[in-house]
């Protein structure tokens, strides 16, 4: 019998299996970043060890940093702390740091890619469940505890179960204005915020086949908020493509025979998936959440459902509860819902192309009066390109703020925090209850949908704006 792509990459790279035990596999690339990283290097000092593989380990600021310009003497003390600290520990260590002070920088699953770091076939760890966005590229990538963070720096392994393996299969044509956002949380709204636990899934099909490498980046991004292990997409060509000339990326020689490699790194026509579940892409509509978890969410001409639709009492409860602290109701559109501040950026839309989209829907436009809009490119190079492209201009013309690169208001970590009871329009991946700050509610919903929500000062069908 075939293989999928995920137990090819899983196969090379098992060091040691006892029966019945985990595996013990190598780790290609480890990432990572101020806030999960301390504890795990305090271990490491405390036991008097080395970092195994400094050269495979790649370190940036994301989380805690404000995105605003501010001297460090002025950050919050905690923030301040972890900065600091990760700048100490990867001198320490021989570690390269993406710093905040240098050119290279920003979300920790934007910046690693973007360097070419990312690549088809390898095992990649960061202390951070979005781990999951680099199988974008035919990684197998996921997140991992601190103490398996101490754990990777000591040893460049990691003990593992094996998980089981998921089709998503997304065929046809998106219709105008249904992105790649939508076609996950679509996803997750039919399977379940959990319906992926214990696999790893492979998205495949003609949809997910002409998306680009930012696309298919916010797909495997979310992989872990439909409750996967991770996320996974056979590298092609426009994979190639992005990795060629990447500061990380083989050259030469190397490069040919990377190729040819990974090439290979595609599921075997008879191999056999543990669960398939099948999308019409043609069927699909921009999409935006009403509660407390990725999965629930509806397509933007819908209607929050009803109790009585769930079957599942946890569910209808769940429904009830979400709806309660969203200061929602049963049975509402969504269409029409106003909104307090529009957030785009994070990890799963903050690249050049999710700027460059939500910019045509704002330019010659004004945000809300009531509105605040903020934009947060996910890395230096993405915020360079845009204002080389003039999207800053489109999007502070149009009463936007433009911020440094970070996590921001994907999560009350750091300054950027939303008002207890606001309604924020966010292309970010998690609306959990305080996610974006104590209180706030959160809105998930496509760059494009998020650009219409801030124009309109409410939830629109942004495919009436195109
Ligand atoms: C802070 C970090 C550990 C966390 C994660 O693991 O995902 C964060 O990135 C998040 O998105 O909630
Ligand atoms: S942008 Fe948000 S989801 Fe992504 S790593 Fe940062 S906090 Fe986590």
């Amino acid at each position: 019998m075939g293989k999928t792509l995920f137990e090819k990459v899983w196969d090379a790279h098992v060091v040691a299996q006892d029966p019945g035990a985990p595996a013990v596999l190598y780790i290609d690339a480890h990432l990572i970043h101020e806030v999960t990283s301390p504890q795990a290097f305090a271990l490491l000092r405390e036991r008097g060890l080395k970092v195994r593989r400094p050269d495979r380990t790649f370190a940036t600021m994301d989380h805690a940093i404000p995105t605003r310009e501010l001297e460090i003497e002025l950050w919050p003390s905690d923030a301040a702390t972890q900065v600091r600290t990760l700048r100490q520990n990867c001198q320490d260590f021989g570690i390269t740091l993406w710093d905040i002070e240098g050119d290279v920088q920003g979300i920790v699953h934007v910046v690693g890619p973007e360097m070419g770091v990312t690549q088809p076939g390898m095992t990649i760890v960061c202390g951070d469940s979005h781990t999951s966005t680099h199988g974008a590229f035919g990684a197998l990538a996921f997140g991992i505890g601190t103490s398996e963070v101490a754990h990777v720096l000591a040893t460049q392994c990691l003990l593992q179960v094996k998980p089981k393996t998921f089709a998503i299969n997304v065929e046809g044509e998106l219709g105008l204005g249904v992105t790649a956002k939508d076609i996950i949380l679509a996803i997750i709204a039919k399977n379940g915020a959990a319906g992926g636990t214990g696999y790893v899934f492979e998205y495949r099909g003609s949809a997910i086949r002409k998306l680009s490498m930012a696309n298919r980046m916010t797909i495997c991004n979310m992989s872990i908020e439909g409750g996967a292990r991770a996320g996974m997409i056979a590298p092609d060509e426009t994979t190639f493509e992005y990795i060629k000339g990447r500061p990380y990326a083989p050259k030469g020689a190397d490069w040919d025979r990377a190729v040819a490699y990974w090439r290979t790194l595609v599921t075997d026509e008879d191999a056999v998936f543990d669960r398939e579940l099948t999308l019409d892409a043609s069927q699909l509509e921009p999409m935006v959440t009403y509660g407390t978890n990725p999965g629930q969410g509806i397509p933007v001409t819908g209607r929050i459902p009803l109790p009585e639709e769930l079957e599942d009492p946890a569910e209808r409860r769940s429904l009830l509860s979400a709806l309660e602290y969203m200061g929602l109701k049963p049975g509402q559109p969504m269409e029409g819902q106003p909104v307090d501040i529009v957030f785009i950026g994070s990890c799963t839309n903050s690249r050049i192309e999710d700027l460059r989209e939500a910019a045509q829907i704002v330019k010659g436009r004004k945000v809300a009066d009531h509105v605040q809009a903020l934009v947060v490119p996910g890395s230096k190079a993405v915020k360079a390109q845009a204002e080389a492209e003039g999207l800053d201009r489109i999007f502070q013309e149009a009463g936007f703020e433009w911020r440094g690169a970070g996590c921001s208001m994907c999560l009350a970590m750091n300054d950027d925090k939303a008002g207890a009871g606001k309604y924020v329009a966010s292309t970010s991946n998690r609306n959990f209850q305080g996610r974006q700050g104590p209180g706030a509610r959160s809105l998930l919903m496509s760059p494009i949908m998020a650009a219409a929500a801030a124009v309109h000062g409410r939830v629109v069908d942004v495919r009436e704006m195109l």
